[in-house]
């Protein structure tokens, strides 16, 4: 059994002009449990379509996408989503945040209680707990959202560019805090982002995507998360291999944008 799997995936928009746009077409993807992928690409190639479909956000036009061989069409508590921002409720505490899935299914406090203080642990937000969302900064709100994610214990963590809004820095210490949840919790994480260092560090398969129509352009398995995981991020950075593989990438993506914009892809 397959555990995510996305067969011959196609997306059109039908536009009121009467004119449509090919956000995806015929995407093949088979996803282990347990994988980390990173999806990059450039603007309008697909990676948003392709994870609100993912979500149950959107429903396709073409082709399946099946979780544990049952058709994903709606959005469901196995598939949880984190957002680059804005998507906390800002008048509740962190606790009230982390608690809120669990507390609409019906969990017992006490069991709610165990959940909370374990995931702000593991997010470094343990003395936070009772502040409102308003009065952390930006990386602590991340935070935040990625301990809600996993408040609902999702068999699939998706990933909406969820650093992006984050200053350099903070920005490190977050990918870090992903590649250790994704080894401490051995969930299944599919993330989008414009960085190719990010895509880099936290992609074992890397995607790249290529626009119009949206589909798979080129797959990569790199090294550098499960390294990254056991020494430093930065070190990971430093190895050739990463330079190289980055500069081939950009190559890529530069070459696909200049064909967007002298109008002559397809
Ligand atoms: N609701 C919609 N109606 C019509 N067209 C849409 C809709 N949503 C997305 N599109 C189009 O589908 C294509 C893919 O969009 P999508 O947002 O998935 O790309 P993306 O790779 O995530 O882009 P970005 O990196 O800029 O966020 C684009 O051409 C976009 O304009």
């Amino acid at each position: 059994m397959t555990f995510l799997s996305i067969n011959n995936l196609s997306m059109r928009f039908d536009l009121p002009n009467g004119s449509h746009v090919q956000a995806l077409k015929d995407v093949s993807l088979e996803i282990g449990k347990g994988e980390l992928i990173s999806v990059l690409g450039p603007s309008g190639c697909g990676k948003s379509t392709l994870l609100n479909i993912l979500a149950g956000f959107l429903s396709h036009t073409g082709g399946s996408v099946t979780l544990n061989d049952v058709p994903v069409t709606q959005p469901g508590a196995e598939r949880g989503m984190v957002f680059q921002q804005g998507a906390l409720f800002e008048w509740m505490s962190v606790r009230e945040n982390v608690e809120f899935g669990p507390r609409m299914k019906g969990m017992p406090e006490t069991d709610r209680n165990t959940i909370v203080d374990n995931l702000l642990n593991t997010v470094g937000l343990r003395s936070f707990k009772e502040k409102a969302v308003y009065e952390l900064s930006g990386g602590m709100q991340q935070r935040v959202a990625l301990a809600r994610c996993l408040a609902n214990d999702p068999d699939v963590i998706l990933m909406d560019e969820p650093l992006g809004a984050l200053d350099a820095l903070t920005r490190e210490k977050m990918q870090g805090l992903v590649l250790n949840l994704w080894k401490e919790t051995g969930k299944t994480i599919i993330l989008i982002t414009h960085s190719v260092d990010e895509a880099l560090l936290l992609g074992e398969r890397l995607l790249v995507m290529a626009p119009r129509p949206g589909r798979i352009h080129k797959e990569y398995k790199l090294s550098f998360a499960e390294r990254a995981v056991k020494s430093d991020l930065r070190e990971v950075k430093e190895d050739p291999a990463f330079s190289e593989t980055k500069k081939e990438i950009l190559n890529m993506i530069w070459e696909m944008e200049e064909e967007i914009m002298s109008g002559s892809e397809q």
